[in-house]
């Protein structure tokens, strides 16, 4: 399999209701932007803040991936949603409370039936007991439903089992380790959920390296304020980066020809650090290029 990746250590909600956030996003250096037509509208101002957005698309850019969060397709809102994503032609559709295989599909027919490219993909929201329960049948069906990535829901995990997580979410552990397995196994990226206290720096921080050690690919985020320290916890760190150059020029060092096991300064190194190496630098790689793309739109001085 061909390992493409696609920076997503940062992944920002934007409320679409609010026209200064909407403002801000595009200048923030975040991976993505998830624009909120979900839980931060009510639904007074839900038809406005599609409208809104829907021109904010339109008369924007930005060089990071850009996620629609459409309301469920059988809500009063869900249709609409749907029509104006597609239509704006954004990356994805993030697609919330999902449980089931047929809801999940629902969604990637109608996008077939709009003869959306293949490229527009589909995020679920794993943030209810059914959901998490059945993570693994919902990532399995990833090929037929478009699905890229799974994001973690908290706030709505808290709400509907009535679990109330400390600073260290161990009350949480076992069923993010299930939404983290999930996707690994059927190849999906997977976001760690939202850290709602947007002062609070060092919980924000302890809450990504946590987030980053579960095998998390990034951080859904609420707060301009958050962005940075995701990049800089989900990123490679640059100690990463070197020595997984090292582990690439050890294998290619002709002394080491056809040898699946050597040692790097007393440390045994296999073949699968090699192609786990060869990972991170593509990793690395792409969020050069993406940071790249970021600096290139600022103005200069
Ligand atoms: C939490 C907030 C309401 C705080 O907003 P505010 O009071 O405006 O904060 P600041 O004054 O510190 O903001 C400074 C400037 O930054 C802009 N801003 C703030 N937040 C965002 C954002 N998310 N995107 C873009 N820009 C943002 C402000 O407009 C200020 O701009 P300026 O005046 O020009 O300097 C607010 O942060 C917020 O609304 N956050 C997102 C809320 C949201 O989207 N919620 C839904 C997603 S989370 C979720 O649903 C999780 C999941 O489903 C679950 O179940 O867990
Ligand atoms: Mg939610």
């Amino acid at each position: 399999m061909t390992f493409a990746p696609r920076p997503r250590r940062s992944l920002l909600f934007v409320p679409a209701a609010n026209p200064r956030a909407l403002e801000k996003s595009t200048s923030l250096v975040a991976d993505g932007l998830i624009y909120d037509l979900e839980d931060s509208a009510v639904p007074e101002e839900k038809d406005a803040a599609r409208e809104r957005l829907r021109d904010h698309l339109a008369e924007s850019c930005f060089p990071g991936e850009r996620i629609v969060r459409i309301n469920p397709l059988d809500s009063r809102y869900g249709t609409e949603d749907f029509l104006m994503a597609r239509g704006a032609g954004v990356d994805a559709m993030l697609v919330p409370k999902v449980e089931t295989v047929a809801g999940l599909k629902q969604v990637a027919d109608a996008l077939a039936e709009t003869d959306a490219p293949t490229s527009m993909r589909l995020w679920a929201m794993i943030e209810t007991p059914r959901g998490i329960l059945d993570v693994d049948a919902l990532a399995a069906a990833a090929a037929s439903c478009r699905l890229d990535a799974l994001v973690v829901g908290p706030n709505d995990i808290a709400l509907s089992t009535g679990v109330e997580p400390g600073p260290d979410r161990a009350e949480l552990l076992p069923w993010l380790m299930r939404i983290v397995l999930a996707a690994k196994a059927h190849g999906l990226a997977t976001l760690d959920g939202v850290y709602a206290d947007f002062r609070d720096a060092a919980g924000f921080a302890a809450e990504c390296a946590a987030g980053r050690r579960m095998g998390f690919d990034g951080k859904t985020l609420i707060h301009p304020a958050q962005v940075d320290a995701a990049n800089a916890a989900f990123g490679p760190s640059p100690e990463a980066v070197a020595r997984a150059e090292r582990v690439v020029a050890a294998f290619a060092d002709p002394a080491n020809e056809g040898r699946g096991v050597i040692q790097i300064d007393g440390r045994m190194v296999e073949r699968l650090h090699l192609e786990q190496a060869r990972q991170l630098l593509a990793v690395q790689a792409a969020i050069a290029a993406v940071e790249h793309r970021h600096t290139e739109r600022m103005p200069r001085p």
